[in-house]
């Protein structure tokens, strides 16, 4: 298929790896922390998806390069439908684009700041949906980190996603994390405490986002890190004095039981999927029909108005105001030469690779038995490429899925320990 651009005099052959010239542009509907995300119509299908598009100059001055490495990667392993999958991945001389499935419903900040406080029946209905998306990414090992109002979107119907897998990471059973990341008002006691975690964590910070969109306050606060830290791992968990006539006795039950400060009894933290089991079972949740739910056929009790912008308008008028430089089609220059490269430029050419979905099987860089993990001097993990721990013929036998091909042998690197400041937003200051 090939299609004449209008800022390009050649034709652009749309069976060629994807670049952005494949997409026509619209409107921005979000502000990421390196750059935009706007809409975009995928010309040969004329599907419309999320661009999100990751400025390198900056990426690489907020010490950034890693995670959003990183960030592509997690994402080439991860399909579900409540999380907001990643459907190609390519890069030009100024900015790393990942192109997302598209949420017009808005982010849960977005709603919840416009309506005060969210019904019962509304935010049951996300954690369900929510609760079905994290269990998969921990089948996949995959620890999320940052769970949110912000990093949950709404699709025009009403469905919930997690999504910003910045800072996620791979866990293993055999050690557990202690680099401090993500947001600090969402963070488990065992992250802020330094105490090593795993995925457990993710559970207590989905407890926390739904006490905080039903009583539109955060169960644990405080002006400086330290008192946020004594609060998360000190008080008792305390509800808002019309707490009982808002919600019901099972929500407090469930809420005490995603926030249990000990992940051994931490509601949805048993191992072996017996957690989820506990979740689809808690009386909170007796009226979901979890099969419906995991079809993703059941119908939201909150549906966004579509007639109007579910996300802030402002985002556009930065390029109107030349605030900020408009995206552009830019034909790249040749980067044969990488090593005249600055040695962060050079990692993300090498390593940002191309992903387009419908010509790559999704593969899952990390074996579902036990990787093999080295700890570092400083208390950041590092873990051994698949290639490095299993023969392809013992993972087959071991009923993980093979990895085929070399860009999946490549070691994770290592994540920068971020550090990290009240209120809410992760910062993306150089690692402490
Ligand atoms: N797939 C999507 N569809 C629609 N809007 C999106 C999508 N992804 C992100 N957005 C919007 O853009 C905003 C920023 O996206 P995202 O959080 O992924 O960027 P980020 O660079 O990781 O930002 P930060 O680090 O500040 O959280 C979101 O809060 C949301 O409003």
């Amino acid at each position: 298929m090939g299609a004449v651009c209008c800022c390009l005099s050649e034709p652009v052959d749309y069976n060629a790896e994807v670049t952005l010239y494949h997409f026509d542009l619209h409107r921005a509907v979000g502000k990421g922390a390196f750059g935009k995300v706007r809409v975009v119509e995928h010309k040969p299908t004329k599907k419309l998806y999320a661009l999100k598009y990751i400025d390198k100059a900056r990426c690489i001055r907020q010490k950034a390069v890693a995670n959003v490495i990183q960030e592509r990667r997690l994402l080439e392993e991860i399909d579900h439908p409540f999380i907001c999958n990643m459907r190609y991945a390519f890069q030009d001389d100024e900015n790393c684009f990942f192109v997302l499935d598209l949420m017009l419903g808005g982010d849960l900040r977005f709603h919840l700041e416009r309506r005060g406080s969210i019904p019962e029946d509304v935010v049951r209905f996300w954690l369900a949906e929510l609760a079905c998306g994290l269990e998969y990414l921990h089948r996949q090992k995959i620890i999320h980190r940052d769970i949110k109002p912000d990093n949950i979107l709404l699709d025009a119907m009403g469905h919930a996603h997690l999504t910003d897998f910045n800072v996620a990471i791979h866990y293993s059973e055999r050690r557990l994390h202690t680099s401090v990341a993500g947001s600090m008002a969402y963070m488990a006691p065992q992250v802020v405490g330094r105490k090593g975690y795993s995925w457990a964590i993710d559970w207590w910070s989905l407890g926390v986002t739904a006490y905080e969109l039903l009583f539109h306050r955060r169960p644990f606060d405080g002006r400086t890190s330290e008192r946020m830290t004594q609060s998360i791992m000190k008080d008792p968990l305390k509800f808002p004095e019309d707490s009982r006539s808002k919600v019901s006795d099972a929500c407090i039950k469930a809420l005490k039981g995603l926030m249990d400060k000990d992940p051994e009894t931490r509601l949805g933290c048993k191992p072996d999927g017996q957690g989820f089991e506990d979740i689809m079972r808690h009386p909170w949740f007796a009226a979901i029909d979890w099969e419906n739910i995991q079809r993703k056929e059941a119908q939201p009790p909150f549906v966004p108005d579509m007639k109007a912008a579910n996300f802030d308008v402002s985002h556009e008028l930065d390029e109107f105001l030349m605030v900020e430089k408009p995206l552009t089609h830019t034909k790249r220059k040749a980067n044969a030469d990488l090593d005249k490269l600055k040695p962060e430029l050079r990692e993300l050419e090498e390593k940002f690779t191309v992903y387009d979905f419908a010509s790559s099987k999704r593969l899952s860089y990390y074996p579902h038995n036990q990787p093999i993990v080295t700890v570092g001097s400083d208390d950041t993990e590092r873990t051994l490429a698949p290639s490095q721990t299993a023969t392809m013929a013992e993972r087959s036998q071991a009923g993980s899925p093979l990895f085929e091909g070399s860009p999946h042998d490549y070691p994770i690197p290592e994540m920068p320990r971020r550090s990290y400041s009240p209120p809410t937003r992760r910062s993306h200051s150089p690692p402490s």
